[in-house]
């Protein structure tokens, strides 16, 4: 793994004072950026006290696209994504202060939607995109990138596929962020469109914008309601290596911090503000984590953009930051926290990864290696050769061959062999030499020959040769055996790499089904919470009809006494004006109805009739419960049902 250290780059951009706001009389006199183009003095006129800001560059009112372009090396930093390494570019700013127009360039019509012109406003996005594709060009024939882009907004709190128009209706909750097992947040089911040329890339860009959310307010015209982030992501295959690296350029317009008295927002806008400042809040929390302790629990999790953002701020990325301010005096305050925070982050320190794929990097190691190897092998054997030949000639080709070889790029090792037998070779000149017979041979080389090596020498020299070849050997043997150690260690990788896949997918699996049951658990709670209403409910009605059962008790046994007066008072007067013999009445109490002696009733059809009636409440019913009875239970039997539990 490649790895190298270094901070987030921040550069800050004083966009001039619009048409608008100087016929308003609005000025600037309290920031100023000064002429070495890397600082800018803030003034405090209530304390007559002034501040300078140093960042990586500052660009004044006058600086144009092309300007920015250049001085922000978007060319060097294209390079490092298409040699694999991550790349962020962001704005950062309160609203109005120029995000949009720094990365897109674009004017909006009427009905917020953007007039597509390449004139010299475009913005960082189309250069930048045109930057990747011109280098890919000039990179080396054998690697064949494939380019594929994503566009997405965040808005208020959900994510949006801004190049999918079907996913982007009115009620759609979004799509769902993920995390992967290199400790970085993805959105899922996101359309990713294939790239082949700058105006493909570049019209995927264009459309995703006009499905922008946009809006106007009293401080901008065209204001994002949204942070998009257009991503162009490579795979880079180096068909000789036979080795994949994959990046990601991540190009991100912030919505900008607002401030609810001074956009006049309310309703929806309102909304929309809340939303923007919280993930905000969220991102300077972040900033300020990593500026005073990278150690510190950093807090992405806590909104959808800076988890989005993770590997680009203190994470494995190359970082540019473009902070954006609106001149005017009335943005002062925001103004100078935009400075604030941009210092932080221009303290964090990021350590941009190369990403090469695992597998094709053992592949590469081992390649390396084996190349290394042949070389040596053949090395050797051209020792080996050259020893042989050496035997057989005469002492002075020897000599002069050994002085050749010496020169040769030989391992020291070898250099010092050789060099230890030229020596002996000479030492066995300055003896006598050892009478050789003469052979047929010998007689037909003629006699001003030199004479050959002592068969003592000789033996000597053949001893050493073999000596080193026996050590040539052992090296090869050891070389072989490292060889195959990366050989099964690569397999292992790939071993573990595959268990690791599916260990992966297993807490996949398990992470949805702890959803499911989630879920279903909030889904059984708030069931719980309607059983137990009805439950309330239930109750409160009981304690109705028990109230009205005792109203009625009571109303009951009036009647009945209502009833005894009644027919008392008749009694009464039946006895006080009737010349002829009292009648007795006994009272019936099941009926409260008088009856004679002959025990049959002593009213009349009419007065029989309007008793019943009367009497309605003591009527029995069939199952032998009273009528109040009756209706109690078939009030509770219908809360049983609704509660579906079985008739009480
Ligand atoms: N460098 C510039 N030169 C000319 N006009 C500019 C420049 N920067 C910004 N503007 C203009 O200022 C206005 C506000 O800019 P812009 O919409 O880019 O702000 P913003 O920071 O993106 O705002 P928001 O956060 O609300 O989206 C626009 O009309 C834009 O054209």
């Amino acid at each position: 793994m490649e790895e190298n250290r270094t901070r987030i780059e921040v550069v800050v951009r004083v966009r001039p004072i619009l048409p608008e706001e100087s016929r308003q009389g609005l000025i600037n006199s309290r920031i100023q950026p000064e002429t070495d183009k890397k600082s800018l003095v803030v003034k405090f006129p209530e304390s007559k006290q002034q501040k300078r800001f140093k960042f990586d560059d500052v660009f004044d009112e006058s600086s144009t696209q092309e300007e920015l372009f250049a001085r922000l090396k978007l060319n060097s930093l294209v390079k490092k994504v298409v040699e694999g390494f991550n790349a962020t570019v962001f704005t950062y700013g309160p609203t109005g202060s120029g995000k949009t127009f720094t990365m897109e360039g674009y004017e909006y019509d009427k009905g917020l939607k953007p007039i597509i012109k390449e004139n010299e406003n475009i913005g960082l996005v189309p250069r930048t995109v045109k930057a990747l594709f011109d280098e890919i060009k000039q990179s080396e024939s054998q690697v064949e990138y494939t380019v594929n882009c994503t566009y997405i907004q965040i808005y208020n709190e959900n994510i949006y596929d801004l190049l999918n128009p079907a996913q982007l209706t009115p009620n759609s909750p979004g799509l769902k962020m993920r995390w992967n097992k290199s400790d970085e947040f993805y959105v899922e089911n996101l359309c990713i469109f294939p790239c082949f040329t700058y105006q493909e890339a570049l019209s995927h860009f264009n459309s995703g914008l006009r499905n922008k959310i946009m809006a106007s307010h009293n401080i901008n015209s065209t204001s994002s309601r949204s942070h998009s982030i257009f991503s162009l992501n490579l795979e880079a295959l180096d068909k000789e290596e036979g080795r994949i690296v994959s990046s990601r350029l991540q190009l991100v317009d912030l919505a900008g911090s607002e401030k609810t008295a001074m956009t006049g927002n309310e309703g929806l806008a309102l909304k929309e503000s809340i939303e923007i400042n919280k993930a905000l809040f969220t991102l300077r929390q972040v900033i300020t984590t990593l500026a005073e302790n990278n150690e510190a629990f950093v807090p992405y999790r806590n909104s959808k953009l800076t988890s989005l953002l993770k590997q680009s701020i203190g994470g494995n990325s190359y970082c540019l930051m473009i902070a954006c301010i609106s001149p005017i005096d009335t943005f002062f305050e925001d103004n100078h926290s935009t400075l604030n925070y941009a210092i932080q982050a221009g303290s964090i320190s990021n350590i941009p990864v190369q990403n090469i794929d695992p597998k094709t990097k053992i592949i590469r190691e081992l390649k390396k290696e084996i190349k290394r190897l042949k070389k040596e092998l053949d090395q050797a054997n051209s020792q080996l050769d050259f020893l042989s030949e050496i035997a057989s000639l005469d002492r002075k080709t020897q000599k002069s061959r050994l002085q050749e070889m010496e020169k040769l790029p030989l391992k020291s090792v070898h250099i010092k062999r050789i060099r230890d037998l030229r020596k002996s070779l000479e030492l066995s000149t300055s003896f006598e030499p050892t009478p050789v017979p003469h052979t047929a041979a010998s007689q037909s080389r003629g006699k001003t020959e030199d004479f050959p090596l002592s068969q003592e020498v000789l033996s000597e020299k053949l001893y050493d040769s073999v000596k080193m070849i026996r050590e040539l050997m052992a090296i090869n043997k050891k070389l072989k055996e490292q060889n195959s150690e990366l050989l099964s260690s690569k397999k292992n990788i790939e071993a573990e790499f595959i268990e690791i896949q599916s260990e992966n997918q297993e807490l996949k699996e398990k992470t949805e089904m702890l959803e499911t049951i989630l879920r279903d658990q909030v889904e059984q709670a708030n069931g719980i919470k309607e059983v137990e209403n009805l439950q309330k409910e239930k109750k409160e009605l009981e304690w109705k009809i028990a109230q009205l059962e005792k109203e009625n008790k009571n109303h009951s046994s009036m009647q009945v006494r209502k009833s005894e007066w009644d027919w008392k008072s008749k009694r009464t007067v039946l006895r006080d004006h009737s010349a002829k013999p009292p009648k007795v009445f006994t009272f019936d109490r099941n009926e409260g109805t008088p009856i004679n002696s002959n025990g049959r009733s002593s009213l009349t059809p009419r007065e029989k009739q309007f008793r019943t009636s009367f009497n309605f409440h003591k009527r029995n019913t069939s199952n032998g419960l009273s009528f109040d009875s009756q209706v109690k239970q078939e009030a509770l039997s219908a809360l049983s049902n609704i509660l579906g539990y079985k008739q009480l």
